[in-house]
């Protein structure tokens, strides 16, 4: 790329456009982080909550930059300097070209909702790989798809990030990518430039309350996703379409807020795509699901109706791409599980185990709802609520989880810089403490809850399903629910065998 280059591409006034279009000077690199600016690049100042790139212009001179974008005047000089009215999106349009638009080569999938993106993503990745389309992802969990894979710092990365990690997939000889398109990844302009041609909408309630201040702001950040799908039916090779969860009244309202084509799914006897006769049973689920007026039998090993939503999410965002029923169902019925998603954690005795991300009022519903339709015995529930975030779930999660749950316990999640018990107190307001437990420290949670169960029991442990930390004032130390489970069988198992050799040692010596 050279600088002449970005003449066109960026929002400029006349004066700069005719300084830059004859400049043949070659950018070689780009970035909004004075850290990692190399010679020969460019440098765009972002303005965060903790770190203003304008002040550091000089900086990312003196390392190299040969041209720099900011978004008000700075006293720097030594490079080209162009001031754009939103640098942010000077970003997604300097990305796309620098990395040479990998979104318009790859099939790319949006999945955005409340619950549900984790999994539907990695769902339409497993039907993708079965019809032989390899797929990358973009999501919690990781970005996995380019040639290793990436910790997830956000659910959706920044708009560098992106083309960053959509490029290494193209490179790797991806040829598809499902993403996770969070409500506040699309309000920052995180996927501007992101050519999608698969949107979908898996369901919409309370969360990021503390972000968007309204419920009905939330809504607009999601509906950003489809408004964003375009407004020309001349896409070259993409088919745009947005599948949408049709139960949900947000997705009713979103079916007017695109102009693409449009699949709606649901359970509730409307939608292109409908799942109907459900049956959970101990091996998973089962249901009828019919398209284009046939039927077929489904079978999901994934438990719980909300997996049902998941599963006509991922048919119908990989059936307009023209993979058949057959295929589709036949992928989906081998899927086991994802990561801290309804996770069974095997344990040496009868005991069901559960680790589960469910972090907000509806998810934890579900998950209980769906525990509720299998357990014989007690169900324990170990669970709390993140610090510094979203006060306003804290009664709700607890009230559901006394609920639904015969032995809830609550605990610290991520406590941030909040006292654990002040979140508890929160939780906890108005409820009958002879209705529960309290534990704040969440490894002594989990241990009193495995301690209690007793066989045919069922112990869920909600709220970080596949993460591997806690973060406690500003520090992040390793946690795991998993590795927890698993250190108190383990240790529960060692202190029966010394038992049994301290047993043996005495009556030798008796
Ligand atoms: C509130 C928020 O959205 N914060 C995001 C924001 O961080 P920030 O404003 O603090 O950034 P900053 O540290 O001030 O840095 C600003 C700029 O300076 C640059 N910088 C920084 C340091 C330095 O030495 N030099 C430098 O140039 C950075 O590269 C950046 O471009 O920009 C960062 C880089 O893109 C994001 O990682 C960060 O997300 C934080 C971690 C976060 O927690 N975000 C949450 C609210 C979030 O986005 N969540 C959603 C939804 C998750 C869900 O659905 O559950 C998500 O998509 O993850
Ligand atoms: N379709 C759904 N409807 C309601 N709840 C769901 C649905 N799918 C999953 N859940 C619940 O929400 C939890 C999180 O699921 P998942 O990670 O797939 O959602 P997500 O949208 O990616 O969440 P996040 O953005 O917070 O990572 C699950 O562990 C489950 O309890």
């Amino acid at each position: 790329m050279q600088i002449k280059d970005c003449a066109t591409l960026l929002n400029l006034d006349q004066p700069t456009r005719q300084r830059l279009v004859a400049d043949q000077t070659e950018v070689t690199s780009l970035t909004p982080d004075t850290r990692q600016v190399q010679p020969g690049g460019c440098f765009v100042a972002i303005k965060g909550q903790h770190f203003d790139g304008h002040a550091h212009v000089q900086e990312a001179i003196a390392k190299g930059a040969v041209f720099v974008v900011v978004g008000h005047p700075v006293a720097a000089s030594g490079a080209v300097i162009v001031q754009v009215p939103d640098p942010n999106q000077a970003l997604a349009q300097l990305s796309v070209r620098f990395f040479g638009d990998p979104s318009a080569k790859l099939k790319l999938f949006g999945v955005t909702g409340t619950n549900g993106k984790t999994t539907v993503t990695h769902l339409i990745q497993q039907i993708l790989n079965a019809a032989a389309t390899d797929c990358g992802l973009i999501g919690t969990l990781a970005v996995t798809g380019g040639k290793q894979p990436h910790a997830a710092l956000n659910t959706t990365p920044d708009a560098y990030w992106n083309q960053v990690y959509l490029s290494e997939m193209e490179q790797a000889g991806k040829q598809a990518c499902a993403m996770e398109v969070s409500s506040i990844g699309l309000s920052q302009g995180r996927v501007r430039g992101i050519d999608f041609d698969t949107a979908v909408f898996t369901n919409l309630t309370e969360d990021h309350l503390d972000y968007h201040k309204t419920f009905a702001d939330y809504f607009e950040a999601k509906a950003l996703l489809f408004e964003q799908l375009g407004n020309t039916y001349h896409h070259g090779q993409k088919v745009k379409t947005a599948v949408i969860n049709i139960d949900d009244p947000y997705g009713r309202k979103l079916v007017q807020r695109t102009t693409a084509n449009v699949l709606t799914y649901g359970t509730k006897g409307r939608g292109d795509l409908q799942a109907t006769d459900i049956r959970v049973g101990a091996d998973g689920t089962h249901f009828s699901l019919t398209i284009a007026g046939r039927r077929y039998p489904v079978h999901l090993q994934l438990m719980g109706k909300f997996n049902i939503y998941n599963a006509l999410a991922a048919f119908g965002a990989t059936y307009v791409h023209g993979i058949a029923p057959k295929t589709i169902i036949r992928a989906l019925a081998k899927v086991t599980g994802v990561r801290g998603r309804f996770e069974i954690v095997p344990t040496p005795e009868q005991v069901t185990v559960i680790v589960d991300y469910a972090h907000t009022p509806d998810g934890l519903e579900n998950v209980l709802q769906t525990i509720a339709s299998f357990a014989q015995r007690r169900v324990f529930c170990v669970v709390g609520c993140g610090g510094d975030r979203e006060a306003a779930k804290r009664p709700a999660m607890a009230t559901i989880a006394c609920q639904l749950a015969d032995e809830p316990i609550f605990t610290a999640d991520n406590p941030h810089t909040e006292d654990p018990d002040a979140i508890i107190d929160q939780m906890v307001d108005g409820l009958d403490p002879a209705t529960y437990t309290r534990l704040r420290d969440r490894k002594q949670a989990i241990v009193y809850a495995l301690s209690q169960a007793k066989a045919k029991d069922v112990v869920l442990i909600a709220g970080k399903g596949h993460e591997d930390y806690q973060v406690i004032g500003t520090q992040k130390q390793h946690f795991d629910d998993v590795e927890q489970v698993q250190a108190y069988y383990a240790a529960k198992a060692a202190s029966a065998v010394s038992k049994t050799r301290s047993v043996n040692y005495f009556s030798k010596n008796a």
